[in-house]
């Protein structure tokens, strides 16, 4: 059965203070899921001697060289010598603001599973794309060519965020999600074999809410969520954890 993984990417939030939310979330009992949370690059080493062990972190985005220059930029190598264990790449919002291509997810998964990193490869569609009825295409097309050639299913976990859904308090039907996350654990299943892609944990996200998240866990191939807004106050993060771990 694959485990189920209940993550929280905080985006370009988060001071030192805030680490007081994630002392609050790893002070519950998390039964049931792994819990993750990726934080700004200037939290990671800090999130981690906090957490003692008790939940994971990780980045939210690496370059793909092993080291160079490129200012600014950070290596997966860098990221693990932090302490964080995941890290998050091809997010829609890197996609659009840093004009990253499936090319390059795919470069920077490669680098993160070479580093000992699981790589949690994003992907969705625009409105435009699901209201035009590409979606099945698109993340098929995205899949594809955001996982690299070569890749370790074993270190690979891919998160649905459709694009529309992010931040916006909407969310597509549970039939749209349980339609896209079975066209997703086929495409894994084509590319690795079934067994290896059942292993691989297919997260939704896109405005998951302590309110929905129920709903949302109940659906056949969601092993878990990519949660932005909600994983930065422990309570709301702690009742979706719940709902992860009692699904
Ligand atoms: O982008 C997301 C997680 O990576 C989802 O963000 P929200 O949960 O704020 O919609």
């Amino acid at each position: 059965m694959t485990r189920k993984l209940a993550a929280g990417n905080w985006k370009m939030h988060g001071l030192k203070a805030d680490l007081a939310e994630l002392a609050a979330i790893c002070a519950a009992p998390q039964p049931g899921c792994d819990v993750l949370l990726c934080l700004p690059a200037t939290l990671v080493h800090r999130g981690v001697c906090a957490a003692e062990g008790r939940i994971a972190i990780g980045g939210q985005d690496c370059h793909a060289a092993p080291q160079g220059a490129h200012t600014g930029d950070i290596s997966a190598a860098m990221l693990v010598d932090a302490g964080a264990s995941h890290v998050i790449l091809g997010h829609s919002e890197r996609r659009a603001d840093h004009a990253e291509t499936d090319a390059m997810v795919a470069e920077k998964a490669r680098a993160a599973q070479a580093a000992g990193l699981m790589a949690i490869v994003c992907l969705g569609e625009t409105l435009a794309e699901r209201e035009a009825g590409h979606t099945l295409a698109v993340v098929g097309r995205q899949l594809a060519a955001s996982v690299p050639e070569g890749a370790d299913p074993a270190r690979l976990v891919v998160a649905y965020e459709p694009v529309w859904a992010i931040g916006s308090g909407r969310t597509p039907t549970e039939a749209q999600i349980a339609e896209v996350h079975s066209a997703l654990r086929e495409g894994l299943a084509r590319r690795f074999g079934t067994g290896a892609a059942e292993q691989v944990p297919l997260l939704y996200g896109g405005s998951v809410k302590p309110a929905n998240a129920a709903a949302i866990f109940a659906l056949p191939h969601v092993d878990g969520a990519l949660v932005g807004g909600a994983s930065l106050k422990a309570a709301d993060f702690l009742a979706i954890v719940a709902a992860l771990g009692a699904a």
